[in-house]
C-alpha cells in the first residue's frame, strides 16, 4: 500500500470498478485535488492471464499477492493520482513461500520530474510506466552476455551503457488530468518491474548504440548488487527514479546448464506477447481516445495495436513512450510487424510536439528496446531458422543488416552479400558471421549462369560486372572477397576490384545494388551513413524525348536541393559550354553564308564568285602560315578584296580575312574536333573571334537568328558573352551550367541523391510538412532515350523506381527532325511514341507517371503564330477564342491561349495513358529554366509517391487542383 506525498494532502477515493478512469476524470475536472484511486485486483488477474497464456513459459505464482505502485505528482500542486493494488488470496493453501511486500518509506518515494518548460498544453503529465519483469528479460540478459562475448571475440570494446533515467513526465496545465479508460489504469497494475531505461542517445555509431541500449535495457531484469548501486547513484545524480520493487519470483541461475538446454525451447515461443488490433469505438477515422477528428486529422499510431491518437490525446494514451509509440497498455507487447519499417522514423506530429532530444530518445528506444526487436524465430538465413545467439551476432556485427523484417534471407558468408530469398542482394553486411546454413546456388533466383561464391547471380549484378569491364561470357565462376576483389575459379591471382570505377558505382546505385560498407573516402557517403540516410529511397526516373529538357530539370534539381556542382563537373561544363559556343558561331557563319547566297542569287551573281576567287579557307590557311609567330593579322588581306566584284557586296558579306577564318572554323566544327580548338588555341583566336562577332555581317545574321533552325535559343545567352566565355580563365556560373546544353559525358545517364530541404517559413504548419519530407531520401535518375537501346530494353534496369517523370517539350508540336531514311518526323509524334513505349514497358506496369510538360515559356511565345494542328495528333484542336477578352489590341492573349493548348495536350496524353493502363496520369506544367517551376513539379512527384499513405493529409492543394482540372 503506497501513498503519495504531495503537500501532505492525501485523499482516498472510494472503491471503483472498471469505469474508474472516466469517473475520475469527471471528478478531477470538478475538483483538482489529490486523488488516490484504488482498484480491485480482478481485472488485474484477468490481464495476467492473457499476458502469460499457455504459450508463455512463465506465469507468476497465482497465489502471490501482487504489489505494485505508481505515483503521479504534478509539481504545480494541481492534483495527483496514485494507484495501488493489493490482491487478497482466496484460493487453496499456498505450498511455497509467499514473497513479502516490503514496507516503503514515504520519504524515499521519488516524484516525477517536471517536464521542462514547453508549452504542451494538450498533454497530461504522465510518468514513466513500469514494465513487467518476466522471464524473457532474463533471456535478453543472456543474450547481452552472448553479445559481449561476440564483441570481445572481435576485439570491439563493449561500451558501458549509460543508464539514463527513464522517469520523465510531461506536464500540461490543463485540468483534465486523470486517465480515461479502465485499461489504461490496468496497465499500471501490470507493472511490477522496473521502469524501462532509455539510453542516452549517442552519436558514436550504431554498434555502440546497440550496445548501450542492450545494457541499459537488460540491467533491470537481473537484480544484482551492481545494478542496485548503479541505480542509487543514478537517483542521486539525475532525475528521481520510481521505487523498485524486488521481483517476487526468483529465477534459476541463468548461467547454469539447464537454462542453456532450454534455450532452444524459448526460440519456439514468441518472446513477447502479441496483442490484438485495437478497435475504434468512434466514427471512422476519428481519434481512438477522444473520438474527435476525421481521417485527415493528423494522428500518431500505436505500433502494437494500431490505435490512432490525435495530438491532444497522444501523450495521455502513450505516456512517455519508453518503448516508442505504443499505448501505455501495449508496453511489453510485440509490435505489429506491419509497422517495423516505421520504427525509429519520427512522425511530423511528434516533431512538432516534442523537443529534438526527446524525440531522439523515444526513437532510439523504439528501435532498440527488446520488446520491439524482431523475434529470431521469424528469421531464416540460408534456409535455417535463427536462434537468439545468431540474431545477436547478426545485429551486433559492425555492418548489421538494415531493415530486418521477418522472413527468409540469403547470406554469402564469404563476401557479406545479403538479400531476401529469391531476390538480388540488398546489402553487403559483415562477412564471416556464423549464422544460418550454407548458401544455395539459387538463393537469389539468378538465371545468368554466372556464379559468385557459389550463388548464381542476378541480371542486375551481371550489368554491374559489365559496367566494371568484367567479362561474363561463358558462365564464369567467381570468388569475391568482402572488399570486392575477385578471382575466376581455379586462378590464383585476383583480377581486380569490382567497385573501383566511378561508372560502376553509378550503375550500382541506379540498379539498387549494394556497395561494400564505406570505410569510407567519400564524404557524402559518410554523412549519409551516419545519418542512416541510406534507407528509404524513392527513385524518380526522369526520361523524355531528345531536347525535351530532362537535363535542364536534372541540373535545376541539383541547384535547388543544395548541391553545387563539383570542380570536376564545372571543368567538364566549361569545356562543353565553350565547344557549344563554337557550334553556335558555326551555325551563325553558315547562316551568314546562306543569307549571302540568297541575296546574291537574287542578283544572279553567286556563280561568278565561286569561279573567280580561291576559296576563303585556302586564303586563310595561306595567310596564317605566312604570319605564324606574329599573331594573326586581321586586315592583312585587303588586296584580295579586289577580287570581290563591287556588286556582290551585301549586308552579309564578310571581309576575306574573316571569311577565311570562318571557313576554317566551319571545317573544324564539321570534323567534330572542337575540343582541340577549345583546349589548345582559344586565346590565340580570341581577337579574331571578337572581330568576327562584331562584324556587321554576323550581327545582321544574328538579328535574323529566328530563321536559323539549328541555333538553339540558349545560344543567345552564350553568344553575347562569347569573348568572355572563350577566355581561359572563364568559370561557368550555376546559371551558365543550367543554360548549357547537356550534362556530362556519361552517356545520358546521371543520378543524384537528395532530400527536400526544409524551407525557413515562420509558419509552423508548413514546416512540419517540410520536416516530414526532409527526412526522406530521393534519387533522381536521368536517362536519355539514346542509352535505352532498342525498344527501350534497358528500362529493365529501373524496375524499382517509385515514379517515372516523363518530360515532353510543349513546343515540339510544330518542330520536325529528319530520321535516318530522310523522312521528316514531327517531334511531338516522336515524343508520343517514346511515351507509349515507356508506359507499356512491362517494368513499369502499375507505376505512377508524372508528365512534365516543359518549356511553357516558349509555348506562350509561339502559340499565336503556330497552331497546334501542325501536329497530326492535335488535328481536332479548335479552340474557341473568347472575344470578350479581346477588347482592344493591347490585350495579350498568348498566356491564355498557351494555357488552353497545354490543357488540350495534357488531356491527349492522359487519354493515351488511360487507354494503356486504365489509370490516371499526373501532369505538371513546367518551365525548366525557372527554378520555382521545377521545384514545384518535383514536390508534386513526391506527393504522388506519398499519395497512398493515408496519414499524409497535406497535399499541395494547388497542384492537385491543377491536376484534377487537367483531367476534366
Ligand atoms: N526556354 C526554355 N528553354 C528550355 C526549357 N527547358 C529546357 N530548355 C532548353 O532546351 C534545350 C534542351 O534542353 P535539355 O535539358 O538539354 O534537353 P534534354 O532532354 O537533355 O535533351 P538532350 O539534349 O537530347 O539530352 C536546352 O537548350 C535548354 O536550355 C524551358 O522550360 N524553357
Ligand atoms: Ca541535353
Amino acid at each position: 500500500m503506497t501513498c503519495v506525498r504531495d503537500g501532505g494532502a492525501v485523499v482516498e477515493m472510494p472503491h471503483r470498478n472498471g469505469s474508474a478512469g472516466k469517473a475520475s476524470r469527471r471528478n478531477s475536472k470538478r475538483s483538482p485535488v489529490n486523488t488516490v484511486i484504488r482498484k480491485e485486483g480482478k481485472e488485474k488477474k484477468k490481464k495476467k492471464g492473457i499476458r502469460n497464456g499457455p504459450s508463455s513459459s512463465y506465469s507468476p505464482p497465482p497465489q502471490s499477492p501482487l504489489h505494485s505502485s505508481v505515483a503521479f505528482t504534478f509539481p504545480d500542486g494541481d492534483c495527483s493520482l496514485e494507484h495501488s493494488t493489493v490482491l487478497q488470496h482466496k484460493g487453496p493453501l499456498v505450498s511455497c513461500d509467499i514473497p513479502r511486500a516490503l514496507p516503503i518509506n514515504i520519504d524515499e518515494i521519488p516524484t516525477a520530474a517536471v517536464f521542462p518548460a514547453m508549452s504542451l498544453d494538450r498533454s497530461l503529465p504522465i510518468i514513466q510506466p513500469i514494465r513487467t519483469t518476466d522471464f524473457n528479460q532474463i533471456l535478453f540478459e543472456e543474450l547481452r552476455i552472448t553479445k559481449e562475448v561476440f564483441f570481445s571475440a572481435h576485439s570491439i570494446e563493449p561500451l558501458v551503457g549509460t543508464v539514463g533515467s527513464g522517469a520523465r513526465a510531461l506536464l500540461g496545465n490543463g485540468n483534465d488530468t486523470s486517465l480515461t479508460s479502465a485499461s489504461e489504469v490496468d496497465s499500471f497494475r501490470d507493472c511490477d518491474g522496473d521502469d524501462a531505461c532509455v539510453s542516452e542517445s549517442s552519436d558514436s555509431g550504431e554498434v555502440e548504440r546497440n550496445m548501450q541500449m542492450r545494457s541499459a535495457d537488460s540491467t533491470p531484469c537481473r537484480p544484482s548488487s551492481n545494478n542496485l548501486s548503479q541505480r542509487e547513484e543514478d537517483s542521486d545524480n539525475e532525475m528521481p527514479q520510481h521505487v523498485r520493487i524486488p521481483s517476487p519470483v526468483t529465477f534459476r541461475d541463468p548461467d547454469s546448464d539447464d537454462i542453456c538446454d532450454e534455450e532452444s525451447d524459448f526460440d519456439e515461443v514468441d518472446s513477447f506477447p502479441v496483442k490484438q488490433k485495437a478497435e475504434n469505438n468512434g466514427k471512422k477515422g476519428s481519434c481512438y481516445r477522444c473520438f474527435k477528428g476525421n481521417r485527415f486529422t493528423e494522428k500518431e499510431v500505436c505500433i502494437v495495436c494500431g490505435a490512432k491518437y490525435c495530438q491532444n490525446c497522444v501523450f495521455r494514451a502513450m505516456g512517455s513512450m519508453p518503448e516508442g509509440r505504443k499505448c501505455v497498455t501495449c508496453i511489453g507487447f510485440r509490435i505489429d510487424e506491419i509497422n517495423r519499417s516505421n520504427l525509429g522514423k519520427c512522425s511530423r506530429m511528434l516533431k512538432w510536439l516534442l523537443p529534438e532530444s526527446e524525440i531522439k530518445q523515444i526513437m532510439s528506444s523504439e528501435v532498440l528496446c527488446p520488446a520491439n526487436e524482431i523475434p529470431p524465430n521469424l528469421l531464416y538465413v540460408n534456409g535455417e531458422r535463427l536462434n537468439h545467439k545468431e540474431l545477436l551476432l547478426l545485429r551486433g556485427c559492425p555492418n548489421p543488416p538494415k531493415k530486418l523484417r521477418p522472413g527468409h534471407y540469403w547470406y554469402d558468408k564469404v563476401a557479406g552479400f545479403w538479400g531476401k530469398e529469391g531476390q538480388k542482394p540488398c546489402q553487403i553486411i559483415s562477412a564471416q558471421l556464423d549464422v544460418g546454413g550454407y548458401i544455395k546456388p539459387n538463393a537469389s533466383n539468378g538465371n545468368t549462369g554466372v556464379l559468385f561464391n557459389n550463388r548464381e547471380i542476378t541480371k542486375e549484378e551481371v550489368w554491374m560486372l559489365k559496367s566494371a569491364g568484367i567479362p561474363c561470357e561463358g558462365k564464369p565462376r567467381f570468388w569475391v572477397s568482402a572488399d570486392g576483389c575477385y578471382w575466376e575459379e581455379g586462378q590464383r591471382n585476383a583480377k581486380g576490384r569490382i567497385w573501383e570505377k566511378t561508372k560502376t558505382r553509378l550503375v550500382v546505385s541506379i540498379l539498387s545494388l549494394p556497395l561494400p560498407p564505406a570505410k569510407t573516402n567519400s564524404r557524402e557517403e559518410m554523412t549519409r551513413n551516419s545519418l542512416g540516410q541510406n534507407d528509404c529511397h524513392h527513385r524518380l526516373l526522369l526520361v523524355g524525348f531528345d531536347k525535351s529538357g530532362t537535363s535542364t530539370i536534372f541540373k535545376q534539381a541539383k541547384i535547388l536541393y543544395g548541391f553545387s556542382f563539383s570542380e570536376d563537373e564545372r571543368q567538364e561544363m566549361k569545356l562543353m559550354i565553350q565547344s557549344n559556343l563554337y557550334c553556335y558561331l558555326g551555325t551563325l557563319l553558315e547562316g551568314r553564308e546562306r543569307f549571302e547566297k540568297e541575296i546574291l542569287k537574287k542578283k544572279g551573281k553567286s556563280l561568278l564568285i565561286d569561279q573567280t576567287s580561291p576559296s576563303g579557307q585556302e586564303r586563310f590557311e595561306r595567310g596564317s602560315s605566312r604570319e605564324k609567330g606574329k599573331g594573326l593579322m586581321i586586315d592583312g588581306c585587303r588586296s584580295s578584296e579586289t577580287l570581290y566584284p563591287e556588286e556582290t557586296k551585301s549586308t552579309y558579306s564578310m571581309g576575306s580575312r574573316l571569311k577565311g577564318f570562318s571557313d576554317w572554323l566551319l571545317k573544324l566544327i564539321a570534323s567534330g574536333n572542337l575540343e582541340a580548338i577549345v583546349h589548345s588555341a582559344s586565346c590565340e583566336y580570341l581577337p579574331l573571334i571578337e572581330k568576327l562577332w562584331k562584324d556587321e555581317a554576323i550581327q545582321a545574321t544574328y538579328n535574323r537568328r529566328n530563321e536559323l533552325e539549328k541555333l538553339p535559343r540558349v545560344a543567345t545567352y552564350f553568344l553575347e558573352r562569347a569573348v568572355e566565355i572563350l577566355k581561359e580563365e572563364y568559370e561557368p556560373s550555376d546559371m551558365d551550367i543550367l543554360y548549357a546544353e547537356g550534362i556530362t559525358s556519361s552517356n545520358g545517364l546521371a543520378s543524384m541523391e537528395f532530400s527536400f530541404p526544409t524551407s525557413a517559413k515562420a509558419d509552423g504548419y508548413i514546416d512540419s510538412i517540410d520536416q516530414h519530407y526532409s527526412m526522406m531520401r530521393y534519387q533522381l535518375i536521368r536517362v536519355h532515350p539514346r542509352s535505352l537501346g532498342e525498344n527501350c530494353k534497358w528500362l529493365e534496369m529501373f524496375e524499382d523506381v517509385s515514379i517515372v517523370l516523363f518530360c515532353v517539350s510543349l513546343t515540339d508540336y510544330d518542330e520536325f527532325y529528319e530520321d535516318n531514311k530522310g523522312l521528316l518526323i514531327n517531334k511531338m509524334m516522336a515524343s508520343k511514341e517514346l511515351f507509349e513505349s515507356v508506359v507499356t514497358h512491362p517494368t513499369f506496369y502499375k507505376k505512377d507517371f508524372l508528365l512534365i510538360m516543359n518549356k511553357f515559356d516558349l509555348l506562350k511565345e509561339k502559340i499565336e503564330q503556330s497552331p497546334l494542328t501542325q501536329c497530326e495528333w492535335f488535328g481536332d484542336y479548335h479552340p474557341v477564342i473568347d472575344h470578350k477578352f479581346n477588347i482592344g489590341t493591347y490585350v495579350n492573349l498568348a498566356p491564355a491561349l498557351a494555357q488552353r493548348a497545354f490543357h488540350y495536350m495534357a488531356v491527349k496524353f492522359k487519354r493515351l495513358f488511360h487507354s494503356f493502363t486504365e489509370r490516371k496520369l499526373y501532369v505538371s506544367l513546367v518551365t525548366g529554366l525557372e527554378q520555382d517551376s521545377v521545384d514545384e513539379s518535383l514536390k508534386c512527384a513526391r506527393e504522388i509517391i506519398d499519395w497512398e499513405r493515408e496519414d499524409i493529409p497535406f497535399i499541395n492543394e494547388e497542384s492537385v487542383a491543377s491536376l484534377e482540372e487537367s483531367s476534366s
